[in-house]
């Protein structure tokens, strides 16, 4: 049978979906349980969750799994909890061990959205970028800032980063030279994955928004400051941040965090009636960075100014369409303190101050060679549910 270590991130509160392949290379469903994964693919194929076709569990994403509806994917997940609960042994024939499996992009990714909400980070950056004595926008307080990011270069966690060239223009010189980022970073954000459509002309109202939310993963939003800088002016992020997004491989069903909700901050000025929310809507979500051995942030995601149901209001006010599987990043997650947070560009105050690293190294952004990792959990009276990582090693850039 299969462990499950007391300090594992998936324990059977969590029962998180993936894809995976292994000797077969054949791409199936799993589901991670503590040190191994669960074969549902191979699992529904032998009728035990009966309600659930065997045609979605064969087009190597989640997509199809997922529109069945949660009223069909929580009753796997209840199930598999009580046979898990039970030691039921005929479980042992759909178990692999996780380090023998290769993980891929858990969902077909439509559309992908990027919010700016934490409001220390969107402080920070308007500090460095722009006005220190207005650095947030007079927008801020009243919209979910957020940009139309770009799906295809959208990775899971291992994938290299090739350090992305482009127009960067230092504010000594006149005009722009071309070549590869000197200021590349990372920003540490989750991600939450749509599981329930609108239509197009229809919005989602705030009080509902939740079911629209089928899990979250992490996510990291590699930006090229340099670039970014030169171009974002007034259109915002495009080839500073389109390059590459890298995503965890396990999407944490939204049921298995309701034991975490928290209250978020107080939002002063009050929000539109839209955007009203009442409750528990942030998640005390422990999230930490590592550049290589160094720990280099320690944040969490309840520091959000903006909640996920707001940010899936918002997006749907005017009428847009969310489609399942669109992927949504909550934006730059960034605390108080110096050490929470979320990007080297906070971190290092814009490329002045340097950052030590564990070997005696030294860093204000990111070099060729370092793996930057993301990691995340929450735990509760006994409970932990835990996100597992995202990794990703910086390659050096292409030559002309
Ligand atoms: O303030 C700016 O001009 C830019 C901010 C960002 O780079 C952040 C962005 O991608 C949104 C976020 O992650 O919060
Ligand atoms: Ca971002
Ligand atoms: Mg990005």
């Amino acid at each position: 049978m299969f462990k499950i270590e007391a300090n594992s991130d998936f324990s059977i509160h969590n029962l998180p979906y993936g894809i995976f392949s292994d000797k077969t290379e054949d791409k199936r469903i799993g589901i991670a349980i503590g040190d191994s994964v669960f074969d549902l693919t191979t699992a529904v194929k032998d009728g035990i969750f009966d309600q659930v076709p065997y045609e979605c569990m064969l087009t190597g994403t989640l997509n199809e799994f997922i529109k069945l509806g949660k009223s069909i994917t929580n009753g796997v997940r209840t199930k598999l909890q009580s046979l898990i609960a039970s030691e039921d042994s005929s479980l042992n024939k759909y178990i692999v061990k996780q380090e023998a499996v290769t993980m891929h992009l858990p969902v077909q990714v439509g559309d992908y959205t990027d919010f700016y909400s934490s409001e220390e980070h969107a402080t920070n950056v308007g500090k460095l970028y722009r006005d220190p004595e207005n650095a947030l926008m007079p927008n801020w307080k009243h919209i979910p800032v957020g940009y139309h990011g770009r799906s295809s270069s959208i990775v899971v966690d291992g994938t290299n980063i090739v350090r992305p060239q482009g127009q960067i223009k230092p504010s000594k010189l006149d005009s722009p030279f071309f070549g590869p980022t000197e200021a590349l970073d990372f920003e540490l954000e989750t991600g939450f994955i749509i599981g329930k459509e609108n239509k197009q002309g229809s919005s989602i109202p705030v009080e509902e928004a939740e079911e629209y939310i089928f899990g979250m993963v992490l996510l990291n939003d590699w930006s090229a400051r340099d670039i970014q800088k030169w171009e974002y002016v007034p259109l915002g992020p495009f080839l500073g941040k389109n390059f590459a997004t890298s995503i965890s491989p396990w999407v944490i069903p939204y049921e298995a965090l309701k034991p975490f909700l928290v209250k978020g901050p107080e939002q002063n000025p009050p929000v539109l009636d839209y955007l009203k929310v009442v409750g528990n809507k942030n998640i005390d979500l422990k999230l930490q960075v590592k550049i290589n051995n160094t720990i280099v942030s320690n944040s969490n995601f309840k520091y959000m100014y903006w909640n996920m149901n707001q940010q899936i209001a918002h997006h749907s006010v005017n009428g847009c369409n969310l489609r399942i599987g669109d992927l949504m990043g909550s934006g730059t997650i960034s605390g108080k303190d110096e050490s929470a947070l979320g990007s080297l560009l906070e971190i290092s105050r814009g490329g002045k101050k340097k950052v030590a690293l564990n070997d005696g190294s030294y860093r204000t952004f990111l070099e060729d060679g370092d793996t930057v990792t993301l990691t995340g959990y929450c735990e509760k009276d006994g409970k932990r549910v835990g996100f597992g990582k995202v990794s990703g090693q910086i390659l050096p850039a292409k030559k002309n």
